[in-house]
């Protein structure tokens, strides 16, 4: 018999993994200068809570994210396809450096990427 091929969540060490991923890429964000002005005014303990529980849900996790749809929740900022790139490249560092291997890191940036739509469609 076969065993079940893990969700993506477990691929990415699941509670305590996706909090790992979320607090390095946190501190990324933080260290550039051109995506951290966004998060000027931002509750960054409400950030880091809808990130994990995003990345739960999107990665087939045992979460339900309950933050603002992303188009609100980004809506009128002004973000541009340059800092939509920054982010994901942020995000592909975070999971080379906390050791996810490429098949469920590359399964997580084309999750997120299917995000771009929505997060622009306000801006
Ligand atoms: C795939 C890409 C992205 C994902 C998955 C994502 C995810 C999220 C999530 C889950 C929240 C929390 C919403 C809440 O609870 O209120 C959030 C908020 C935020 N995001 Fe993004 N985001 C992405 C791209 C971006 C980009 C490119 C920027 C700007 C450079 C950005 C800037 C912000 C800011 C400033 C907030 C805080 C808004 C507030 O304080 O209400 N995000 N994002």
């Amino acid at each position: 018999p076969t065993s079940p091929t893990p969700t993506l969540y477990t691929q990415l060490g699941g509670e305590a993994g996706v909090a790992a991923i979320v607090e390095d890429f946190t501190y990324r964000l933080a260290d550039n200068d051109e995506i951290v002005v966004f998060f000027a005014n931002s509750n960054i303990d409400r950030f880091v809570t809808s990130l994990e529980e995003q990345i739960c849900s999107i990665s087939d996790g045992p979460c339900v994210y309950s933050g603002p749809p992303m188009d609100r929740a980004h809506q009128h900022m002004g973000i541009t396809d340059a800092h939509f790139n920054a982010l994901v490249e942020h995000m592909q560092q975070t999971l080379i450096d906390q050791d996810i291997p490429p098949g469920p890191r590359n399964q997580l940036l084309g999750r997120l990427a299917r995000l771009h739509g929505e997060i622009m469609s306000l801006q």
